[in-house]
């Protein structure tokens, strides 16, 4: 039994539904159909999630609902129109979006995630009815009774434990399945949405509560590349990457693929295949356990922007005791979480996404570090981006770090910060934001200039 994935932009249209129905069709192993909310059609096109969460802040702030449920409401009416589905497929849909606004007193976050879910989950009553349109034995599922349990973090859910085990129930059903990715439900029964782009969590629970064969992630590229093709033009295909690999890579910028959608079916031991919707033939690349890590021991570079750094600066700060306890404890205080915390022997500096830090907070932080640990200087810079290079194999290569510095170098980018972990598997550069896009390319000639195939 195969999970398939279809993401967002493989669903935009009625064009690209019918691609994603002949290709469930193509293969009776295809028992599990996740999908995505309509994405965009094209580059200026607004994802249907984006959508519904203006609609949400309209109905909050009492702006024109009217206006913003149309929005969302025609782009369901067109795709059912053009496949020529009954319009009561359409009504279901508004009736539905109605409902969800009269739950507005429910508070603002459980609101947003309620109306966020509904296009992933009208998505899925959609593609259902166009499968049975077409004579396919096809079933929406519901991710309450199916058993799909998180917890209460609203936009950032985590599966519990126990869902796993009532997943394993949809083996048992006839058909195919067509499941709502994006969202699960608390053991009180709230609706909580994982992390954007969280669809691919979704298909990789399932596929692991189901045990699956395979985990197919149907996207709009034929594999996983190098490094980002927004960024360097034609970069190499790669065909096999470890999970530890995807993980480190997704993580750091490669968006194809969800950094917290590698765990489920890790645990399982479910390889995932990334493949495209638009060209299904193409082998795509494969999510393993183990690879041969010396064809080529850097399989890819990537780059994310949006960090912050908290610079820590106190005299003998290695000679006192608790030190870093106290400094973490500021930040546990205020709910933020750290991703580096890379030390001198008088300095530290703390690496967290900017996204977290208000400006409120970042003075209440300051201060206290200031007052508590009677530090020589505190200061926070924002507008990083860490890049990052990752292979299996990078531990046993020597010149590594050399290799990459000498790149950053000649293309005139200032290293704020290195990271390698205890693993291997990846190596951190902290630059600034504006020459994230720089590093990427420099690096990217640099570790794959003389690789003759297109494919790694
Ligand atoms: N290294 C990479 N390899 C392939 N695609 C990448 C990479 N880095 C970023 N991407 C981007 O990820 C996009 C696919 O992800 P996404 O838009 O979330 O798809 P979906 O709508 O299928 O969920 C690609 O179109 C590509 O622009
Ligand atoms: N629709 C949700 C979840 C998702 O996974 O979407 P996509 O498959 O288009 O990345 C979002 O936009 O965040």
């Amino acid at each position: 039994m195969k999970v398939c994935k279809f993401g967002g932009t493989s669903l935009a249209s009625a064009e690209q539904m019918k691609k994603v129905a002949n290709i469930v069709r193509a293969d009776i192993e295809r028992k599990i159909v996740v999908v995505s909310a309509p994405g965009k059609r094209f580059k200026e096109d607004t994802k249907v999630t984006d959508l519904l969460i203006s609609l949400a802040d309209t109905v909050l702030t009492n702006g024109d609902v009217e206006e913003a449920l149309r929005l969302v409401v025609s782009r369901y009416e067109q795709i059912a129109n053009e496949l020529n589905l009954p319009q009561q497929v359409v009504t279901i849909i508004k009736d539905d979006l109605q409902s969800r606004i009269q739950a507005k007193e429910e508070g603002d976050k459980e609101f947003v995630d309620l109306m966020k879910a509904s296009g992933e989950d009208n998505c899925a009553k959609l593609f259902a009815s166009y499968l049975q349109s077409l004579g396919v034995d096809a079933h929406y599922v519901d991710p309450k009774e199916a058993g799909l349990l998180v917890s209460k973090e609203y936009g950032n859910a985590q599966v519990l434990p126990e869902a796993y085990d009532n997943l394993m129930e949809l083996r048992n059903k006839e058909g195919i399945l067509v499941f709502p990715g994006f969202f699960g439900y608390t053991h009180e029964g709230t609706l909580v949405t994982f992390p954007r782009g969280g669809s691919d969590i979704t298909g990789s629970i399932v596929a692991a509560g189901v045990k699956a064969e395979l985990y197919e992630n149907f996207t709009d590229v034929d594999s996983v590349y190098a490094a980002n093709p927004n960024v360097v033009k034609n970069p190499v295909e790669i065909k096999e990457l470890t999970y530890r690999e995807m993980r480190e890579l997704s993580y750091a910028g490669f968006s194809v693929f969800h950094d917290e959608a590698l765990i489920p079916a890790f645990k399982k031991g479910i390889p995932v295949c990334i493949k495209n919707t638009n060209n299904p033939s193409a082998k795509g690349t494969m999510i393993v356990s183990e690879r041969n890590y010396m064809v080529n021991p850097v399989v890819g570079i990537a780059s994310d922007s949006g960090f912050s750094t908290i610079y820590v600066r106190k005299y003998l700060m290695n000679r006192e005791v608790g030190f870093g306890r106290h400094l973490l404890q500021i930040l546990e205080d205020e709910g933020l979480s750290y991703e580096h915390m890379p030390s001198g022997i008088d300095d530290t500096s703390i690496i967290l996404r900017g996204s977290q830090l208000t400006p409120e907070i970042e003075e209440r932080i300051v201060k206290r570090i200031e007052t508590e640990l009677h530090v020589d200087d505190v200061h926070v810079e924002h507008d990083f981006a860490m890049v990052m290079i990752v292979g299996e194999g990078m531990r046993k290569m020597v010149g590594l770090t050399s290799k990459a510095t000498t790149g950053l170098a000649r293309a005139g980018v200032n290293i704020h910060m290195i990271n390698q972990g205890s693993s291997e598997v990846s190596l951190v550069f902290g630059v600034k934001s504006v020459d994230a896009d720089k590093a990427v390319s420099e690096l990217y000639l640099d570790f794959f200039s003389d690789v003759k195939s297109p494919v790694l």
